[in-house]
């Protein structure tokens, strides 16, 4: 059966993967293209519509990526999104300008609800924002649907050409309605009826797995963290006593960590586990590291190599699974989009594998849909609900160089953040919640003493895919008593401060 089809032209935006996931959570089936897909190509597709995304180039520069301007005349309906809306404008003869007033994250926005795009929405409401450039002058025949208080043309349009344009992400969760403007594009201004369905998803990936490995033996890359254990139950399902996890201690993670995961999963599941002491090898290939990029490119080799070692020892094993996500794809700047950071599992492998074939069955999905997979895979929540954990550990929440004595201090600080976060039950509205030792020392006092001791961050989100995030707002009872159980207990830390940035413009992890 044929499709209704939604096109996504990828300008390079940190969200496409979203924005096609908010289009299928609406029932309608939607592929991204290269923003320099041919236009024959996607007439011949027949799409019912059309989203530009948003991206981090600004449109007056020289090779600004583009598309071909009769691709406004052909009667497909468009929706242009940040550089999207830019892009439109521009085109179509408006003016666009670099901001003296930035937005980033939460913004208050005005609607025009006579829209089509808008109808339904409340006159005022929150929207996330991520951009300098903004649309200064509309072309001919498109009116304002929406402002903000430092950005008049928050979202423009026109009825009869079908073509609208928003400076904001509708497809971020952190945007109240954003998917109701979504739902309005497709239906009220697409037309589309909805007729696709999530086939199921498991079922599928089972079966693509068998394909490739047949009966070969297969290692996994297994954290303990939530995507690797629903990555190695889906293949353990698929291939059995042929799958071998591989579990790394690199000496970079949280205080009572490795054995917490290796008794979880021994106990748990009768799977193949093998545990590699690393600590060593990766404190040395660190020493004396500071630049953060560096750092993560260092760790994704080692890692790669230690794979490599364990995989030679079962004899020819030629597939390595991970549980890569697509945060960790489009952070790692694919295509067009700009390397945030390089994920260790992503763009933070080495040049020379030596394994046949990389298999990431989760690659397409963010974090509460592997969850959801998890579930249904019959994970146990305590596993599935754990929070993310990055692969290079305290690695990256070490500001500077580390070493052993920063590492202890780091696991002691992160501790007592965690046990109390948990203890007041704060940890299930919480998406993350980790310390960082900053590389700063600054005054202080104790016992009538002069200190000159590290500063240490606490850093908690809540986030529902990691893409965007709000700074957690933990009552301050409750920071107070973090912060002076740590500065009691913890030696060499004297100052104790809370990280309100939301992100963007910061990340959740601060390498
Ligand atoms: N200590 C480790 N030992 C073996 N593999 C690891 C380790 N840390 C990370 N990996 C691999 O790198 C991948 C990415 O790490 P990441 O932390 O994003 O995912 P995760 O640990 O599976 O889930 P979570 O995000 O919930 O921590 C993992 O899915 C796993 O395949
Ligand atoms: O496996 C991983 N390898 C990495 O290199 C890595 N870096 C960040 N993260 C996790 O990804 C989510 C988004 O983090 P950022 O806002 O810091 O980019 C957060 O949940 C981070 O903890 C990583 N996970
Ligand atoms: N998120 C975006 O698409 C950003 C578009 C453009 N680079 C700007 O800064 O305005
Ligand atoms: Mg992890």
């Amino acid at each position: 059966m044929q499709h209704e089809i939604v096109i996504v032209l990828d300008f390079g935006g940190q969200y496409n993967q979203l924005i096609a996931r908010r289009v299928r959570e609406c029932g309608v089936y939607c592929e991204i293209w290269p923003y320099d897909t041919p236009l024959e190509k996607i007439i011949e597709k027949n799409p019912k519509g059309i989203i530009f995304t948003g991206g981090p180039s600004s449109v007056y520069e020289e090779n600004a990526p583009v598309v071909d301007k009769k691709i406004f005349e052909i009667g497909i309906p468009i929706l242009g999104i940040c550089y999207g809306n830019q892009l439109i404008a521009y085109l179509l003869g408006g003016k666009v300008s670099t901001a003296l007033f930035r937005e980033y994250g939460k913004t208050h926005i005005k609607y025009n609800t006579n829209s089509p795009l808008f109808t339904g929405l409340p006159e005022s409401s929150i929207c996330w924002m991520s951009h300098t450039d903004f649309v200064e002058e509309l072309p001919a025949g498109f009116e304002i649907l929406a402002s903000t208080e430092n950005c008049a043309i928050a979202a423009f349009g026109s009825r009869e050409k079908k073509i609208y344009g928003v400076q904001f992400h509708p497809e971020v969760v952190h945007t109240e309605f954003g998917q109701e403007i979504i739902k309005n594009f497709l239906f009220n201004i697409c037309e589309c009826k909805g007729d696709w369905k999530t086939s199921s998803f498991i079922e599928e990936k089972i079966n693509e797995i068998r394909k490739i490995v047949g009966d070969q033996k297969v290692v996994c890359a297994l954290s303990g963290g939530v995507d690797s254990s629903v990555a190695a139950v889906l293949v353990h399902k698929a291939i059995g006593k042929n799958l071998f996890c591989i579990f790394v201690d690199h000496g970079l993670l949280r205080k009572g960590e490795a054995e917490e995961v290796i008794r979880t999963f021994k106990g748990q599941f009768d799977m193949n586990v093998i545990k590699v002491d690393a600590k060593e090898r990766f404190l040395k290939a660190l020493c004396g590291v500071i630049d953060p990029e560096r750092k993560r490119k260092i760790i994704g080799e080692e890692f790669i190599r230690v794979f490599e070692e364990e995989a030679s020892k079962l004899g020819d094993v030629k597939f390595l699974v991970q549980g890569t996500i697509y945060p960790d794809v489009v952070e790692s700047g694919v295509g067009k989009a700009a390397t945030i950071k390089s994920h260790h599992n992503v763009g933070g492998l080495p040049e020379h594998i030596k394994f046949e074939r990389i298999i990431e069955p989760l690659r397409e999905l963010f974090k509460d849909e592997v969850r959801r997979v998890g579930i249904e895979l019959g994970i146990p929540e305590k596993i599935v609900r754990r929070q993310p954990f990055p692969g290079p550990g305290l690695a990256i929440r070490i500001i500077g160089e580390v070493t052993e004595e920063k590492l202890e201090i780091l696991r002691e600080v992160d501790w007592i953040f965690r046990k109390e976060i948990e203890a007041c039950g704060l940890d299930k509205e919480i998406w993350q919640y980790f310390a960082v030792l900053t590389d700063m020392k600054s005054v202080g006092v104790m016992g009538d003493e002069r200190t000159y001791d590290y500063t240490v961050a606490l850093r908690a989100v809540t986030s529902v895919d990691g893409m965007t995030a709000d700074w957690a707002k933990i009552p301050y009872d409750v920071l107070e008593r973090v912060s002076n159980e740590i500065v009691n207990t913890v030696r060499k830390v004297n100052r104790v401060v809370y990280d309100i940035t939301s992100k963007p413009p910061a990340t959740i992890e601060w390498e």
